[in-house]
C-alpha cells in the first residue's frame, strides 16, 4: 500500500510540474493559488488531525506571512519565505497561550476569533496592509540570489510547487519521527502522556508554532503567485474551506489534507461559475456527507484493511524461515486490546520466534504485522517499543549492578523525562509488585523469581500497551510461581498480554484465549476450556494436556 502511495505521489508531482504546459496562464495562476492554500491546509491538518487542536485560525499567520513578505524591501524568494515563516511562527507563539490550553470546540472558537481579529487588523491598519485594497508585490521575485526573476505565471507556479514541496516533505519527515509520535500520543490520550512525564503543553505549543511557520510561508507564496494580497484572501470563508478540505482529505494526513483542500477550492471556483451564489450550499452538503460517511477523510480509507478499532495486534500470514526450518509458518493472529492471550505448543513450535517477530527483534521472511492500526512490519524493536510493545525475555534481562529501584527508574527514564523523575513511579511500581523491600538492593543479589518480577516492573515502567511474556515461569520456585500468577492477574486491562508459557496451569488460569502452535504451524485457538478438551490439541501435544 505504501508503494501505491509513493507511486501516486510521484505521479501527482509529475502532473503538477507538467500542468503549466498543458493549460493557459489564467488556469496556471489559479492552480498556483490553490496549491498555496493546500500548503496552508497542511498546517491546519498538523493542528487538527495530528495534534488534536481543530483550528479555524490559520488564516491569521497566513496573512501575517503575506504582509511581512509584501513589506520587505527586497526580492529574494528564500529570504521572503524565511521572514514570512518567522513572522508566522512569532504570531503563533504570541497567541499559543490562548490555544494550547483549550480543547475541542473551544479551540475552534478561539482560533476563529484569532482569525477574525487578524482579518480586522488587516482591513483597518491601512499604513501597513493597504486596508481593503491590499498590497501589490512591488518587485518581481527571484528564487535565490543571482537567479532570474519569476516573470511569468508558469515560473511563479513552478516556484510555488518547489517551495510547497520542500515544506510538505519536511513536515512528512518530522511527523514520521518522534515528533509525530509524541503529538499523536498527546491527541490520543493526553492524560496518559502527562502521567508518563511528557510535557504535552510544550508539544502542542511546538506544533502550533510550526503550523504558524508553515502558514506564514504560504503567505509569502501567495504574494508571489497572486502578485498582491488583500484581507479578502484571509477571511472566514477561506478558514472554513481550509478546514473542510482537511476533513475531506483526512485530517491526520498532510498529503490528504493538501489534496482535499485543492479539491475544495477548485470545486468552489468551478461551482461559483456554474451555480452563482450556491457554491457554499453545495460545499456545506459535501462537508456534512464527508463527516458522516468518511469520518477519517479520504486518506482514512487507507489503513482500514480488516482492522477493527479494538484489534491491537494483527499478524497476517507472518512467517520466519531458517534455512530448511520454518519456525513460524504463515500465521494469522488477531488480538484485541485488553486481551490475555496464551500461546502454547511443544518445544520448537515457534512460540519464541513469534514473540521475536512481534517485538521486532526478528525480521519476518513474509507477511505483515499491524499494531494499534499501524503497519509495523518494517519497524525495528526500538520503534515498536516506543509504540508500546514491551517484552519480558526468557532469561530476565536486568542491569545487575544497579539497584532494583534504579533498574526500574532507568527503564522508565524515557517515559518519565529522566532517571530522577522516574524514581517515584518506579518505587510505586515496585511496591505494587511486592518488591518494595528490595528497592535498594543490587539486582544481581535478587533471587531468580525476584529478578523476573523486576523485569516485569521494568517493562511496565515503559507503559506498554502490549506485553510479550516469554516463559516467565521458567525456573521459578513454587512460591515465586504463585506470586508471578498473582502479579500477572492483577495487571490492569490497559496492558494486553501475549503469554508464551510451558506451564499450562498458568496459561489456562490467566488467558482469555489460547492459541496452539506446532512445528511453526497454527493448530487451534479457543478458550482455555475449548483448548483443554480439543482432540486436535491433544494430538498436537501427543497427550501432554491432561
Ligand atoms: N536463530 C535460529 N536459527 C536456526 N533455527 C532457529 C533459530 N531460532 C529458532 N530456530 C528453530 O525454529 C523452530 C522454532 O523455535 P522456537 O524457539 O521459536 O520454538 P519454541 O516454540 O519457542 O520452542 P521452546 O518451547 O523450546 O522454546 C525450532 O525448530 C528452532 O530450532
Amino acid at each position: 500500500m505504501s508503494r501505491l502511495i509513493a507511486l501516486a505521489t510521484v505521479s501527482a508531482t509529475g502532473v503538477a510540474v507538467a500542468v503549466p504546459w498543458l493549460v493557459d496562464d489564467y488556469t496556471t495562476a489559479t492552480l498556483a493559488r490553490i496549491l498555496v492554500l493546500g500548503l496552508v491546509a497542511v498546517s491546519v491538518a498538523l493542528l487538527t488531525g495530528v495534534a488534536g487542536l481543530p483550528t479555524l485560525g490559520q488564516t491569521a499567520p497566513f496573512a501575517a506571512g503575506a504582509y511581512a513578505a509584501a513589506s520587505l524591501d527586497q526580492s529574494v524568494g528564500v529570504v521572503q519565505l524565511g521572514v514570512a515563516a518567522a513572522v508566522g511562527a512569532a504570531f503563533a507563539l504570541l497567541t499559543a497561550p490562548l490555544v494550547v490550553y483549550a480543547r475541542g470546540v473551544v479551540v475552534l472558537m478561539i482560533t476563529l476569533a484569532i482569525g477574525e481579529l487578524a482579518m480586522t487588523v488587516a482591513s483597518r491598519w491601512k499604513s501597513v496592509t493597504g486596508g481593503t485594497d491590499g498590497l501589490l508585490a512591488v518587485t518581481a521575485v527571484r528564487p535565490v540570489w543571482g537567479a532570474s526573476t519569476l516573470d511569468s505565471d508558469r515560473a511563479r507556479y513552478l516556484y510555488a510547487v518547489v517551495a510547497a514541496g520542500v515544506v510538505v516533505c519536511l513536515v512528512l519527515v518530522a511527523l514520521r519521527g518522534p515528533a509525530g509520535l509524541l503529538l499523536r500520543g498527546s491527541r490520543d490520550d493526553e492524560g496518559r502522556m502527562r502521567a508518563s512525564g511528557h510535557p504535552v503543553t510544550a508539544y502542542l505549543t511546538g506544533a502550533y508554532v510550526a503550523a504558524g511557520a508553515i502558514a506564514g510561508t504560504g503567505g509569502a507564496l501567495l504574494l508571489t503567485t497572486q502578485q498582491y494580497v488583500a484581507p479578502a484572501d484571509f477571511g472566514f470563508d477561506t478558514a472554513a474551506l481550509l478546514l473542510l478540505g482537511v476533513v475531506i482529505g483526512g485530517a491526520a494526513s498532510p498529503l490528504g489534507a493538501l489534496a482535499g483542500t485543492a479539491l475544495v477550492f477548485a470545486a468552489r471556483d468551478w461551482l461559483s461559475g456554474l451555480l452563482p451564489g450556491q457554491a457554499p450550499l453545495v460545499l456545506g452538503a459535501l462537508f456534512v456527507a464527508t463527516a458522516y460517511l468518511l469520518p477519517r477523510g479520504v486518506a482514512g480509507l487507507r489503513p482500514a484493511r480488516g482492522c477493527s478499532v479494538d484489534d491491537l495486534l494483527i499478524t497476517e500470514g507472518v512467517c520466519r524461515r531458517y534455512g530448511a526450518v520454518t519456525a513460524v509458518d504463515r500465521l494469522d493472529l488477531r488480538i484485541v486490546a485488553g486481551e490475555r492471550r496464551g500461546v502454547i505448543g511443544p518445544n520448537g513450535a515457534g512460540k519464541s520466534t513469534l514473540l521475536g517477530l512481534v517485538a521486532g527483534a526478528i525480521r519476518p521472511s513474509g507477511g505483515r504485522i499491524r499494531f494499534a492500526g499501524r503497519d509495523v512490519t518494517a519497524l525495528g524493536a526500538a520503534r515498536r517499543a516506543g509504540l508500546g510493545i514491551g517484552r519480558i525475555h526468557q532469561r530476565p534481562a536486568v542491569w545487575p549492578t544497579l539497584t532494583t529501584l534504579d533498574n526500574v527508574a532507568v527503564a522508565a527514564a524515557r517515559r518519565s523525562g529522566g532517571v530522577r523523575r522516574g524514581r517515584l513511579p518506579a518505587a510505586e511500581l515496585l511496591d505494587r509488585l511486592g518488591l518494595g523491600h528490595c528497592a535498594g538492593i543490587e539486582a544481581e543479589r535478587l533471587s531468580h523469581g525476584q529478578r523476573r518480577q523486576l523485569e516485569i516492573a521494568m517493562a511496565l515502567a515503559g507503559r506498554p500497551r502490549l506485553l510479550l511474556l516469554d516463559e516467565p515461569a521458567a525456573g521459578l520456585s513454587a512460591v515465586e510461581f504463585e506470586r508471578l500468577g498473582a502479579v500477572l492477574r492483577d495487571l490492569p486491562r490497559e496492558v494486553t498480554l501475549l503469554l508464551v508459557e510451558h506451564r499450562l496451569d498458568l496459561v489456562f488460569a490467566l488467558a482469555d484465549v489460547v492459541t496452539v502452535l506446532r512445528d511453526g504451524q497454527y493448530v487451534a485457538t479457543g478458550t482455555p476450556h475449548e483448548i483443554r478438551t480439543s482432540a486436535a490439541v491433544r494430538q498436537a501435544y501427543s497427550g501432554v494436556i491432561a
